[in-house]
């Protein structure tokens, strides 16, 4: 049987939620640090553990079927791949940043001035679609304290809490990218069927995380009123109880606005609220 191959950062920010993630799959592998591929043993999957960075090109050149990386590495990288699914984390943003005190109060203000990021392509995009003339410094890392060394008068880097860029007295200029970590594939995969399985086994996890399972006690006489502000999957579960007039609902509640509708429940006479997690929605 044929064996797919996906490819997931060794070490660093998505290390752990990739591992996390596809083990919610079902996945069986050992993850041990010194492994480079590791085989599913209940699917026939391998996966490789890589540097972030080459992960577009592996999944564009066939080498990996599949990959788990930022959309901000495979901007930069200008790869051809299919996109399958946002993953919701590794959500940080790709922005310009200088310092607290440096005169720069317009984007026109970068003209024929250097900015120093890792992300030279996405960012000689950004500035030829703004008009903006400005010098490119790339360097690997740590491009936080470039300003401060004097080796530029701005900075191009992901930011997510802002705490590097305050720490090293920097301040957020403009959103050049979202990004978040994707799973893309090689083009052509989407339509392999253990693809499409691993995805609908994705998405049910993801799904699952959006979303609790919850169970309230109300009268039957109010039930009509709790039943508009419960979408659930279909319709909401109901079981009659041991009290006369009282009936139990088994629901889900979107987790965005999970406290508002727990709110609104109780406003309409539910009781005994118990919350729950859920593994996996499969539709
Ligand atoms: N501060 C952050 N918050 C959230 N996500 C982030 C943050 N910084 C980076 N990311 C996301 O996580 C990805 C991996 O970040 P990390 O810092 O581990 O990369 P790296 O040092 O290049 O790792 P590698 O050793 O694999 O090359 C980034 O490409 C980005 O998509
Ligand atoms: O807004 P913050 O929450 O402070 O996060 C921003 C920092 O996170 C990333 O680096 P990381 O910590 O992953 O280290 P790296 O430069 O070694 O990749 C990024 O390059 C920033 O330096
Ligand atoms: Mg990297």
């Amino acid at each position: 049987m044929k064996t797919l191959k996906i490819a997931i950062q060794k070490s660093g920010r998505l290390n752990e939620k990739s591992v996390e993630l596809l083990k919610n799959c079902g996945l069986s592998f050992e993850n041990y640090k010194s492994s480079l591929i590791s085989p599913v043993s209940n699917f026939p999957l391998e996966i490789l553990f890589l540097r972030d960075d080459d992960i577009p090109e592996y999944v564009q050149d066939g080498i990996a079927d599949l990959g788990i990386v930022g959309e901000n590495v495979i901007n930069e990288t200008e790869v051809e791949v299919a996109y399958l699914q946002k993953l919701g984390f590794g959500k940080c943003s790709l922005k310009l940043a200088i310092p607290n005190k440096g005169g720069i109060e317009a984007l026109a203000d970068l003209n024929g001035k250097s900015i120093a990021t890792s992300y030279p392509v996405i960012l000689r995009k950004f500035l030829e679609q703004n008009g903006v003339a400005a010098e490119i410094r790339t360097i690997s890392g740590s491009v936080e304290i470039s300003p401060g060394l004097g080796l530029s008068d701005a900075i191009c880097d992901l930011v997510s809490t802002g705490g590097t860029l305050k720490s090293n007295g920097l301040i957020p200029f403009a959103d050049v990218m979202h990004s978040e970590a994707v799973l893309i594939g090689r083009k052509g995969i989407e339509e392999d069927p253990l693809t499409i399985e691993l995805i609908q086994r994705v998405q049910s996890v993801l799904r699952a995380k959006e979303t609790k399972y919850v169970v309230l006690n109300i009268e039957q006489k109010n039930l009509g009123a709790i039943e508009s502000l419960l979408p659930g999957i279909k319709s909401p579960t109901v079981v009659p109880l041991a009290e006369e007039g009282w009936v139990a609902v088994h629901t889900v509640i979107p987790e965005k606005d999970f406290w508002s509708k727990i709110s609104q429940l109780k406003a309409a006479g539910a009781q005994g609220i118990v919350v729950m997690p859920i593994e996996k929605i499969i539709l």
